[in-house]
C-alpha cells in the first residue's frame, strides 16, 4: 500500500501550548487524528512523525522508499531556515513534497521568510494553520491520482 508521509520538525510536540497566537491551539496528536480519518477511505497508509532531532528527520526521510512512501507532507520548523542537510537528504531519495507551515512565514521576522525546500517543493501552504495539512492532503491525493502513484 502506497504511504504519504507526514514528517514534523522541531518543537512542534509542543502544539496546542506553545505560542497559541501564532501556532494555534490545535495539538500535533488532533492535526494526525484528521489526517489519518482522510487517509483511511482513499486505501493510502499514513506514516506521522515528529522530531526535535535534524538526524532523525533525515533518517526518516531516507527510509521513505523502502517504507513505500510516494509523498511527503513537511513542516521543516525552524531547520526550514537552516538545514541544507534535510535539503539533500529529500533530493537523495527524490521525494516529492508540499512544504507547510501554521503560521504566514512571510508576515514575521525576515528570517522565517527563508527557506532551503521551497524551490524544491510541488507547493508551499503557509499561515492557514491545521487546515495547511488537510490541504497539502488533498493536493497529495490528486497529485498521485494524475501520475498513478496509488497502488
Ligand atoms: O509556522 C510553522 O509551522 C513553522 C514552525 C516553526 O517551529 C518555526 O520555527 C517556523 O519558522 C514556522
Amino acid at each position: 500500500m502506497s504511504a504519504i508521509l507526514c514528517l514534523n520538525g522541531p518543537n512542534l510536540n509542543l502544539l496546542g501550548q506553545r505560542e497559541p497566537g501564532i501556532y494555534g491551539q490545535i495539538t500535533l496528536a488532533r492535526i494526525e487524528q484528521r489526517l489519518r480519518a482522510a487517509a483511511e477511505p482513499m486505501g493510502l497508509d499514513l506514516i506521522f512523525a515528529q522530531s526535535n532531532a535534524e538526524h532523525v528527520l533525515i533518517d526518516q526521510i531516507h527510509r521513505a522508499p523502502t517504507d513505500g512512501v510516494v509523498f511527503m507532507i513537511f513542516n521543516p520548523a525552524a531547520f526550514t531556515h537552516s538545514s541544507i542537510a534535510l535539503r539533500d537528504a529529500i533530493l537523495a531519495v527524490n521525494l516529492p513534497f508540499i512544504e507547510v507551515h501554521l503560521s504566514n512565514v512571510h508576515a514575521r521576522e525576515p528570517f522565517r521568510a527563508q527557506s532551503y525546500f521551497s524551490d524544491i517543493a510541488m507547493g508551499v501552504i503557509s499561515g492557514l494553520g491545521a487546515d495547511g495539512y488537510e490541504l497539502a492532503f488533498i493536493a497529495a491525493q490528486n497529485y498521485l491520482r494524475s501520475t498513478n502513484t496509488m497502488n
